[in-house]
């Protein structure tokens, strides 16, 4: 009975220490199997990416050090690298080695070839899990969600909300008109912009609530510059530390404060949705054609889906205003700062006004919008010379070639600075200079190629439409009321990037009446 015990004894340990030796050498195997994988990778990669100009590279920090400074001279640094470098251009961020492209030809290869969007984990906080930054199936997904808010159908309900703003806009700087003070017209027309855009998609009101759009704007100026600090500051790329730096410097509120806009306009839409829904099913009319606004495509996916969560829609309606306002706000504070630097070119666009409207109040409708030929080449050439959106990021499964000698290795960050190709002198001669005879109708075929104002391929901006009708009616409203005016020079411009690339030193006008 005792040799008994013994033997189970022994035999259990022999069976468990047998299995334990057999799980060390499956983990062992497993990790150096990974390992071996993960170098070969890295070699056929580093082997590969040799065929490039490669940006200095010190250990552990890569090329950040190139971008050493304060904000305007990291931007001013890093147009400046663009500018000297023969693009495509490796560089490393820290060990993750990341390619720029800029040439016409290989941003239209790269987007064609890839939707997958990699920000590297930054502005996760601001904008995860929504369409800006989602990838494969559940981006494919987000984007039919929204598409029908920007529906060509859509597109003529967004203009009384767009004329009202405008003009209210308009009114507003009628307190600093022939006063000969300058001032910063950015406040105004983000404002603004925010409010058209959240009633427009979201039918939410925030003009009676004065405090809740400040102190909105400020929390997304706010966190957009954290975040985007993090590009600069490798130690800062890792979530964990990001979210103790927040919590440190009791940041934490910012993002608060971001997230209470979508939260209330979740929670006030949802029971209006439930009842306009039942009322639409009922319709014959509006099943023809889908002319959902943004809000009740994103109510009816998360109704009737269970893995369309409440916080994907609040991270959808954060994309999409933000998306919204803070482009077409940026693009037309530079658009008016512009005309008021090129007095000549601003009466142009004026006489092109006068010739549509015979007074000042007149609504803009839509097809107004494509007999404004010149302003929109100002437009143009305003998101081309400022391109607000300098940069985007893509990720790759497969390797992609570029020409024939140069390949871009598959699992790289690929750069896509859309700034290099609006300043490509092949296209742009005089690049630097603000000129809307580059868009002149007989120069726009030439030139086309080289310009990506809402991006390309299949990812491009979902918003580009109604960007661009916003825009146009807005300057509409105020043109035609206001002769601008500056003293700011070109080299007052300090431009900084955070998602979007802005002026530092803000919009400063002097406007006048037309009467
Ligand atoms: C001057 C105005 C605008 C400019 C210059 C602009 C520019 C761009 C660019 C270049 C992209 C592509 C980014 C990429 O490829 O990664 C983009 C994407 C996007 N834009 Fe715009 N945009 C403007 C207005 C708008 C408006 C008005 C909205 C919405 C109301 C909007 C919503 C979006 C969204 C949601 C995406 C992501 C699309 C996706 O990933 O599928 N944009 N925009």
């Amino acid at each position: 009975m005792m040799n008994t015990m013994t033997n189970l004894f022994i035999n259990y340990h022999l069976t468990l220490g047998n299995s334990l030796i057999a799980a060390c050498i499956i983990l062992i195997a497993s990790i150096s199997c990974y390992a071996i994988i993960h170098v070969k990778r890295s070699r056929r990669r580093m082997l590969m990416l040799k065929s490039f100009n490669q940006l200095p590279t010190l250990p552990l920090i890569g090329s950040v050090h190139l971008l050493a400074g304060n904000t305007r001279e990291r931007v001013a640094k890093m147009l400046d690298i663009l500018k000297t470098y023969e693009l495509p251009l490796v560089a490393w961020l820290m060990h993750i080695p990341v390619v720029f492209i800029g040439k016409h030809s290989d941003i239209q290869t790269v987007m064609h070839q890839t939707t997958d969007k990699d920000l590297l984990g930054i502005f996760d906080r601001l904008f995860g899990g929504s369409l800006l930054v989602l990838q494969g199936e559940k981006w494919r997904r987000s984007r039919r969600v929204i598409f029908p808010a920007f529906s060509p159908a859509m597109m003529n309900q967004y203009f009384p909300v767009l004329n009202e703003y405008s003009a209210l806009l308009t009114n507003k700087f009628e307190s600093f008109c022939d006063t000969d003070e300058a001032f910063d017209i950015s406040s105004c027309v983000f404002a603004s912009n925010l409010n058209s855009t959240t009633v427009n998609m979201t039918g939410y009101e925030l003009r009676s609530r004065e405090k809740e759009d400040t102190d909105f704007l400020d929390a997304i100026s706010k966190s957009l510059k954290m975040e985007s600090m993090r590009f600069t500051f490798p130690l800062l790329f890792p979530k964990i530390i990001y979210e103790v730096y927040l919590f440190l410097s009791g940041s934490r509120k910012t993002y608060e404060v971001v997230y209470q806009l979508p939260q209330k306009i979740f929670r006030k839409n949802l029971t209006k949705y439930t009842i306009n829904e039942t009322y639409r099913e009922n319709d014959q009319d509006t099943k023809t054609t889908d002319t959902r606004t943004l809000i009740d495509s994103l109510l009816k996916a998360h109704i009737t889906s269970t893995d369309f969560t409440k916080e994907q829609v609040y991270a959808e309606i954060l994309d999409i205003i933000i998306a919204g306002y803070e482009t077409t706000s940026l693009t037309s504070c530079f658009v008016l700062l512009m005309l008021a630097m090129h007095p000549d070119v601003q009466e142009k666009v004026y006489d092109e006004i006068r010739t549509i409207y015979e007074n000042k109040d007149q609504q803009v409708q839509i097809e107004d919008l494509k007999k404004l030929v010149y302003m929109e080449q100002c437009i143009n050439e305003t998101i081309r010379k400022f391109t607000v959106t300098p940069l985007t990021i893509r990720t790759h499964t497969e390797d992609i070639v570029l020409n024939d000698e140069q390949v871009i290795p598959a699992g790289c960050r690929i750069f896509v600075a859309f700034y290099a190709a609006h300043h490509d002198r092949e296209f742009f001669p005089n690049a630097d200079n603000w000129d809307p005879e580059h868009f002149a109708p007989e120069k726009s075929n030439h030139n086309r190629p080289s310009f990506f104002p809402f991006g390309a391929g299949v990812r491009s901006c979902i918003g580009a439409k109604y960007g661009m009708m916003s825009m146009k009616i807005q300057l509409v409203h105020l043109l035609r009321r206001y002769r601008l005016d500056t003293d700011m020079k070109m080299q007052d411009i300090h431009l900084v990037i955070d998602l979007l690339l802005r002026n530092d030193s803000g919009y400063w006008l002097k406007i006048y009446s037309r009467e």
